[in-house]
């Protein structure tokens, strides 16, 4: 059976970011993507031009139009924009709650531009972190959320452990911020008690526009085809790896990764990823 998975998320016109790289996602991991676009951005390699979001009623109503029709197996939510859409996204899920949520906190563009208004963070903080089944910051989203600096590993155990006590069941801490270590390590922590930290080379590249989006909807990819969380986010630290690897040279700024590389080299090798302090 076809397996659905859902994206709510603003579009990104160059492609590499947003819905965009959510759907070319879920496509190269055998998924059926359906989409609700909650913002529009012109936006390119060199950054973020324009931000339009979309009507709230506009939002509720792709929502109820894709979930009343389609068996949708896992959501994943990525700009949100305002506290109006974060709300009315929380109270269209409200009866969904069965379904995995992945929450991608999406905060800032590389580029510098906001993507989530100032005070909207106090709603993503208490209508969707207690409803997420796996949220997956990048270190300064996840500095805002608990208001905790992270400098060092131990920093990131600190602060995962506090994004859970905010009510989350998983969190994946993407570390591919701190650029004082060689290697890119996510941190995964579960309210179940499971731990690990994901170790993979860092790729020295300008070609990492859209690596947390991609992150996001290769784990929901691989959670809506039933596997655990455990698997869902070693598989997409191994897409999101081999994407970077294979990056592509577009545009004249920060380019996209390739959401291809995965499928076409996954039989040959994998990305590397070493799991380590597994608990
Ligand atoms: N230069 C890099 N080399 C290898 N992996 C990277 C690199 N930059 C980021 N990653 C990985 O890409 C994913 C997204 O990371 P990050 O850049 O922290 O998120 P975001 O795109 O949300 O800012 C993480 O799995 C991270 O480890
Ligand atoms: C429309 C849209 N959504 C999200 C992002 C942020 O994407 P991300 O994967 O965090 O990558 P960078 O933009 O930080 O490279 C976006 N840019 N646009």
């Amino acid at each position: 059976m076809t397996s659905v998975a859902l994206t709510i998320a603003g579009s990104d016109s160059g492609g590499g970011a947003g819905i965009q790289a959510d759907l070319k996602t879920f496509q190269e991991l055998g998924v059926f993507g359906t989409s609700v676009l909650t913002a529009i951005t012109a936006q390119n390699t060199l950054g973020v031009h324009a931000v339009q979001s979309v009507d709230v009623a506009m939002v509720t109503a792709q929502i109820q139009a894709v979930l009343n029709d389609f068996p949708v197996k896992a959501i994943k939510t990525g700009m949100l924009f305002s506290s109006e859409i974060i709300e009315a996204v929380a109270n269209e899920l409200k009866a969904y709650s069965a379904i995995p949520l992945v929450i991608d906190p999406v905060m800032i563009a590389k580029g510098g531009a906001s993507l989530l208004q100032n005070e909207a963070v106090i709603a993503l903080r208490s209508h969707l972190l207690p409803v997420a089944t796996l949220i997956t910051p990048n270190i300064p989203e996840a500095e805002v959320l608990t208001g905790q600096r992270i400098l060092t590993e131990r920093d990131m155990k600190l602060t995962a452990n506090r994004l859970l006590s905010m009510g989350a069941s998983a969190v994946l801490l993407k570390g591919g911020h701190r650029e004082d270590v060689p290697y890119a390590e996510d941190l995964f922590m579960s309210t179940s008690g499971e731990h690990f930290l994901m170790r993979s080379k860092r790729i020295a590249t300008q070609h990492t526009h859209g690596t947390g989006c991609t992150f996001a909807a290769a784990a929901t990819a691989e959670l809506a085809k039933g596997r655990s969380l455990e698997e869902s986010v070693v598989t997409a630290k191994n897409f999101i790896q081999l994407a970077i690897e294979d990056g592509i040279e577009l545009g004249n700024g920060q380019g996209p990764t390739n959401h291809a590389a995965f499928r076409k080299r996954n039989q040959l090798k994998t990305g590397e990823v070493k799991l380590i302090e597994r608990r």
